[in-house]
């Protein structure tokens, strides 16, 4: 495996073509080639690089490199020469026009490709399918038919969704498996890429202290929660075909379950891990309807203006009743996790954009200073907040004397708020994942199985919701979402921790 960017004497020896498809879109515009850069910016892309943008779109060079110019940003702050990097970058950016399922116009390509290549005649080829997933199997098709590498490896990224049910999911991956092996499908889920996700693992396994406490005899619960301070705006189109179950929890959150609760890898290993991860999923009981809660966001007059409701945005259908938001509680049938309640959380359009794991411990058995503690035991029992964003960080809740001369016991936090501790800004999570993949290091993509069993956890209840047609309850744009997922996690004996007077 060659890794680009840390083995510097690397570089001359390969030439990279990195293609995006779907390069006129908007994730190709505010992630993908934002991260490229950063890379490049970074020295971690090889000497011979070249970037294809490929989409339908008619555009010439220079209008492509306008296009990209607009979203670029230099992170680091004391980036002087960051406008001399910016044009060296976007030299190397090439537009082609073409469409989804030609051989022909990625013959095209190829051709283009191999003259960026020359005098190079190995050359590495990363396509980045930053597209809508109805024709991720005829760009598979074309673009490994006609624009393979032929010497070096030939690899994919592929975007999410992963189909929208177990059946949609085997005829999506069928598909592709026609045209790639797996070694050449990365799936990918930028969640795995963000940095407070890479620690969690670490957080588990290089510590004494959190692995003992790891399991059913000390957790009594724990939440994933992701909550989005804007609505679909924009993406509407996209979203009501799938909701937030879709969009968030079966694949983002369960992903963060997976990575906590499982046991520790043989490995560091990619297979090593993916294996843990495939196991810990086969533990959980299929998601039932009854511990679900739906909701969608309507409109909100507030201070004379009035923020839209889903129902409001042109490219959702009237009377859609596609949950914008959704709560449910799952449980990890195994020795380690039997009982304990974890409790994914999403939602879009509520009052601040959060992601974060809570860890909520067991009281204390036979607690000294009950009587000091307030009536509330819940309030005053260890949390440990794994905050993914924004202002990244990692703290313990516990109880601690009040200095002084009397014995008044508060909850304080032990404190590893990143800004505060590292200076370095951290790397968007796509940057890591393109290196990930240009380095061949699959660890943070999801492998098929994964997804095979994640779908086979959901595909049953929202086939139920869908059904039933279950109406979600209506909650305020900017509110903290319906009632309902009090009387969920109230149901398991759970308090939302995020939702905790103290804990804004
Ligand atoms: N945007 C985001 O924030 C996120 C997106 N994703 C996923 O990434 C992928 C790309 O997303 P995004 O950039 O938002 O998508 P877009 O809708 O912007 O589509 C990308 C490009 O694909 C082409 N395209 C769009 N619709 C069609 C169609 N029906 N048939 C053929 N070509 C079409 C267009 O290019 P042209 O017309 O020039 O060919 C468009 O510029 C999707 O799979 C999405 O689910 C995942 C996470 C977040
Ligand atoms: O995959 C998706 O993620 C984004 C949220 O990503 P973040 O990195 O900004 O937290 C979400 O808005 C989108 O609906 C979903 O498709």
């Amino acid at each position: 495996m060659r890794v680009y960017g840390l083995q510097e004497e690397n570089w001359d020896q390969s030439a990279l073509s990195i293609v995006v498809v779907g390069a006129s879109g908007d994730l190709a515009k505010k992630k993908i080639f934002p991260a490229l850069f950063a890379l490049y910016y970074e020295k971690m892309l090889p000497k011979n690089f070249k970037i294809y943008g490929y989409a339908r779109s008619k555009m010439g060079d220079e209008e492509f490199r306008d296009l990209i110019a607009s979203s670029l940003t230099c992170r680091l702050t004391d980036a002087s020469d960051c406008g001399k990097k910016m044009d060296e970058f976007l030299d190397r950016c090439f537009y082609q026009a073409g469409q989804y399922a030609s051989d022909a116009d990625f013959a095209a390509l190829a051709s283009r490709m191999a003259e960026g290549e020359a005098p190079l005649e190995c050359a590495d080829r990363l396509f980045y399918l930053s597209i809508p997933p109805n024709i991720f199997t005829a760009v598979a098709a074309s673009a490994s038919k006609a624009a393979s590498s032929k010497c070096g490896w030939t690899r994919m990224i592929v975007e999410k969704p992963f189909g929208r049910d177990s059946e949609s999911f085997c005829a999506l991956s069928d598909e592709l498996y026609r045209h790639l092996r797996e070694d050449q499908i990365y799936r990918i889920d930028h969640y795995l890429g963000k940095e407070l996700i890479e620690n969690l693992t670490v957080l588990r396994f290089a510590n004494l202290v959190f692995e003992p406490l790891w399991s059913r005899q000390y957790i009594r619960n724990v939440q994933v929660i992701f909550s989005e301070n804007f609505g679909t705006e924009g993406r509407g189109g996209y979203f009501d075909q799938y909701g937030i179950v879709r969009d968030v929890i079966q694949n983002h959150l369960l992903q963060i379950l997976a990575l906590f609760a499982m046991e520790q890898p043989a490995s560091l290993d990619a297979e090593d891990i993916r294996n843990e991860k495939v196991k810990v999923l086969k533990s959980m009981a299929q998601v039932r309807l009854e511990d679900v809660v739906v909701g969608q966001y309507r409109s909100r007059t507030t201070r004379g203006s009035t923020l839209p409701g889903y129902l409001d945005d042109d490219t959702v259908p009237p009377n859609s009743i596609t949950p914008t938001f959704a709560a449910c509680a799952v449980f990890v049938n195994n020795a380690r996790w039997d009982g304990v309640p974890f409790l994914l959380k999403a939602g879009k359009a509520l009052h601040s954009r959060v992601a974060e794991i809570r860890v909520q411990f067991r009281h204390v058995p036979g607690n000294l200073y009950r009587n000091k503690l307030g009536l509330d035991l819940d309030k005053a029992t260890n949390e440990l907040v794994i905050r993914i964003q924004p202002n990244e960080g990692i703290y313990l809740k516990v109880n601690n004397k009040v200095p002084g001369l009397g014995l008044r016991i508060d909850t304080t936090r032990l404190d590893l708020t990143y800004k505060s501790k590292y200076e370095a800004t951290l790397p968007d999570a796509y940057e890591r994942l393109i290196l990930d993949c240009i380095n061949g290091d699959r660890r943070l993509f999801i492998r098929n199985d994964e997804l095979e069993v994640a779908w086979e956890k959901f595909t049953p209840v929202l086939k139920e919701l869908e059904e039933r047609g279950v109406q979600p309850e209506l909650y305020p744009y900017g509110s903290r979402g319906p009632v309902g997922a009090h009387y969920l996690a109230a149901k398991h004996g759970v308090r939302w921790g995020d939702l905790a007077a103290d804990d804004e």
